[in-house]
């Protein structure tokens, strides 16, 4: 059987935003660029909307992971499609129409993607697992980036993979918050194939050993599932 790599999304939350084009140019060896998008509502933090959405897709040839952190997302979120975003993020505890929000993002040929917060039960996703393609499970309460990782969190991870073999189904699963060398193994040995890293990728003196590292870690965990 063919061994399946973590995948790593860098947030860009933790880059220099003056010289965006340098620090997208230094985690090329990432799988997708993570780009956290806070309104002040939601999250208590402001980040960046569309336009740099747009440049950020000229410049780079990655899959650009989209993280809604928005209140009302079924507003905003055509800008973002519009904009070229490849996989979208919009939170179980932001919206109202779960179901219409994803098929939307769907029809739009991007993935669709539902997050939970740290204090969200797995169990609220039941209905819309199967109109996803992947579940962010937010191992910090969202708004910043350089949290601590939420001790408990894998727990949850196996939550979710229960009730999606359940279900019959089988999204990705991404972690967010605090992710790096010390917890990308056993966040991935619970379930997680995605990893967001922000501060562990660009706090590192060399973002592609960090990034390679951090793989490596979380596909030792993938391969030691139970
Ligand atoms: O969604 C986020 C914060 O709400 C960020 O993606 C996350 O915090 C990444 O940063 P770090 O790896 O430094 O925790
Ligand atoms: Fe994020």
């Amino acid at each position: 059987m063919t061994q399946r790599a973590a995948r790593i999304a860098p947030s860009i939350l933790s880059a220099d935003f003056t010289r965006l084009g340098e620090e997208l140019d230094s985690i090329a060896g990432a799988d997708y660029v993570h780009y956290d998008v806070m309104d002040g509502h939601f999250v208590p933090n402001l980040s960046f909307g569309p336009g740099i959405l747009r440049q950020v897709k000229c410049h780079t040839q990655m899959p650009v992971d989209v993280h809604l952190m928005v209140e009302d997302p079924e507003q905003s979120v055509g800008w973002y499609l519009e904009a070229g975003a490849d996989i979208v993020t919009f939170h179980y505890e932001a919206q109202r129409h779960a179901h219409r929000l994803a098929t939307l993002i769907r029809e739009h040929g991007a993935l669709a993607s539902v997050a939970i917060n740290p204090g969200t039960p797995v169990a609220a996703l039941s209905s819309i697992l199967p109109y996803v393609d992947m579940v962010l499970v937010m191992t910090v309460d969202p708004g910043y980036g350089g949290q601590s990782f939420i001790e408990g969190s894998c727990e949850k991870l196996g939550e979710l993979r229960s009730l999606c073999s359940s279900l019959g189904v089988s999204p990705l699963v991404e972690v967010d918050g605090g992710i790096g060398v010390a917890n990308a193994e056993r966040v991935c040995a619970a379930g997680a194939d995605v990893l967001v890293a922000g501060s562990a990728v660009f706090g590192a003196p060399d973002r592609g050993v960090a990034i390679e590292t951090i793989r490596e870690a979380g596909t030792r965990g993938i391969a030691g599932r139970a």
